[in-house]
């Protein structure tokens, strides 16, 4: 009903949206998903393809709302964690660009499988809390997942971002955090991806195939490795004289590059869910274009 309610109140008449004889698109209500964090409020289809519903978000009803002389509705800036084990090159990524003011949200825990890696020793240096999961064995140190569940959830954790992870989240954080956790792999998914392919493992495989690309792919995580719902994706020339070093490094620049610009649309609510379950991403610039 609610969005029955919302969306009689701004997309009919809503001048960004394209007008209602528009041959390409007709507008029709949406049902407004559960805790995406994102507003749909409006949607359109091409006639004779009911399948291929695209929502615009909040901007267009700030965009309403400006035409109406309202105030935009302001973006809460949110929580993130971050889960690394090695040397955390995305993470500090993601922390210059939160610094900086460019990325609406802030870093407010790094959870590691090796406490004593770059990533965690970045953390520190940062007075960013470090938390170890899973638990060491035969350690004291580390979580367990229902533990790691209420420790996120009373720092009120919005994102988990997986940045060099090279542990299975468990089902516990899946279930706690649907549609909420981000990783970036190293190879274009589905190609190179699954248990066993991490690190350099990953460049080896792309190589030894003879890929002439490859590049950074960010994905939703569930609860098999790399078989979530992929969001964004740059391709990186393979060059015919590549070590695996050398491709490891031109993947890792557009990493860092792919993973801030994702995680900023995030944090402004820019992600939006395709009917057919596909996420994309509204750009900053012009809410009628995704990609
Ligand atoms: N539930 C999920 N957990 C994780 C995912 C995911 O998609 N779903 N992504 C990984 C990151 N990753 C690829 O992007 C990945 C990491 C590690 C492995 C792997 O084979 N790991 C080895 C153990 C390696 C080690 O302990 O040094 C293994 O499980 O045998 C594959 C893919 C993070 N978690
Ligand atoms: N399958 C997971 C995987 O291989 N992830 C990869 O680990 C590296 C971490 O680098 P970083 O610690 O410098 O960010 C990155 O290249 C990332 O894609």
């Amino acid at each position: 009903m609610e969005a029955q309610q919302t969306f009689s109140r701004f997309c009919p008449r809503h001048p960004a949206l394209p007008p209602p004889s528009h041959k390409k698109f007709q507008i029709l209500p949406c049902v407004v998903p559960k805790n995406l964090g994102i507003q749909r409020l409006c949607c359109s289809y091409t006639p004779g393809n009911k399948k291929r519903v695209f929502c615009v978000s909040r901007t267009v009803v700030d965009e309403a709302n400006k035409v109406k002389g309202e105030a935009a509705t302001p973006v809460r800036r949110k929580k993130l964690a971050v889960f690394v084990s090695g040397g955390g090159s995305n993470f500090k990524s993601i922390h210059h660009s939160s610094l900086k003011g460019s990325l609406h949200g802030d870093v407010l825990v790094l959870v590691t499988n090796k406490p004593d890696c770059g990533g965690a020793e970045y953390a520190r240096n940062n007075d960013i809390p470090v938390v170890v999961f899973p638990k060491i064995k035969d350690g004291s140190d580390g979580l367990s997942p229902t533990e790691l569940v209420d420790a996120l959830r009373s720092l009120q954790v919005d994102f988990i971002l997986l940045a060099g992870y090279l542990k299975l989240i468990p089902v516990e954080l899946i279930r706690a955090y649907e549609n909420s956790i981000l990783n970036i792999h190293p190879s274009l998914l589905p190609a190179f991806g699954g248990k066993g392919y991490y690190g350099m493992k990953v460049h080896k495989a792309v190589i030894a195939s003879g890929a002439r690309y490859s590049g950074p792919t960010i994905h939703f995580v569930d609860e098999h490795y790399d078989t979530g719902r992929i969001l964004a994706q740059r391709a990186v020339p393979v060059l015919a004289n590549d070590t695996a070093e050398e491709l490891a490094a031109r993947v890792l620049k557009e990493e860092h590059r792919l993973y801030v610009g994702t995680v900023e649309a995030l944090c402004e609510e820019r992600i939006v869910w395709r009917d057919d379950g596909v996420p994309l991403i509204q750009s900053k610039d012009n809410p009628n274009e995704f990609s």
